[in-house]
């Protein structure tokens, strides 16, 4: 059975989703389709996180893995989405890819993963995102762009060789998904709409009105 549609050019499907009892083949199928199509960033998503007290949070973050665990992204845990992950393990995250008219929904809870999952990724890094990662100190207040620019100098400077280690407070989190839900446009607004949710180690699968 194939998992896709082909997708129109400039318009909306005429056909729905696709049955299918689990998300991530499904994922996998629309994720390569969006790779084959979108001008850049295809692994682009929106990040929804929530501190203790209850005030939402959302910015764009990159897909860097995903496996039958969940979801990873990397960032520097002292940052504002770092700070309520970790004081809130819950998040959301949203796919929309344009070109194609589709969105992901995913829920769950997040995990940091291994030190050695970050250590990897890090080191997979070009040494200029790497000498930029340790020289920010992501979403705290800069008096000026010349500050920043001084610091990633020094941080050349420390290191001038490949080995820039991975800060302590960079790394990775995993979502682990409960909730995931494929949308795709159809027309005259009757959208499909296609809910995973977990069960034990399966899925239970229904369709949502558009
Ligand atoms: C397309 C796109 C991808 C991004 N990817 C990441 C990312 O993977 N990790 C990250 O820390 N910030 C990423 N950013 C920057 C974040 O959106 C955000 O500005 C930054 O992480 C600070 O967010 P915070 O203050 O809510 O923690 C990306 C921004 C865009 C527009
Ligand atoms: C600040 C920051 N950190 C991390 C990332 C993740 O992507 P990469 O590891 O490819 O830089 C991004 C991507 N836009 C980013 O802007």
């Amino acid at each position: 059975m194939s998992l896709t549609t082909e997708v129109p050019a400039g318009e909306a499907y005429a056909a729905g989703i696709p049955d299918t009892d689990e998300p991530y083949g499904l994922f996998e199928a629309w994720f390569a389709e969006a790779a084959a199509r979108e001008p850049n960033d295809p692994n682009a998503m929106c990040l929804a996180t929530c501190s203790p007290d209850g005030w939402p949070s959302a910015r764009m973050v990159l897909l860097k893995g995903r496996d039958d665990r969940g979801f990873v992204f990397y960032t520097n845990e002292h940052s504002r989405k770092g700070g309520e992950l970790l004081a809130n393990p819950r998040a959301a995250l949203c796919f929309h890819w344009k070109s194609m008219r589709r969105q992901i929904r995913i829920e769950g809870e997040v995990e940091r993963v291994t030190a050695g999952e970050s250590d990897a990724y890090f080191a997979s890094r070009s040494r200029g995102s790497r000498i930029s990662a340790v020289s920010s100190d992501q979403s705290r207040p800069l008096a000026s762009r010349a500050e920043f620019e001084r610091r990633v100098a020094e941080t050349e400077a420390r290191y001038p060789g490949e080995d820039v280690p991975r800060p302590p407070h960079w790394g990775g989190f995993r979502l682990l998904p409960r909730m995931v839900e494929f949308w795709q446009d159809m027309p005259y607004r009757m959208h499909d709409r296609l809910v995973f949710e977990r069960a034990g180690e399966g899925w239970t699968t229904g369709r949502l009105f558009p």
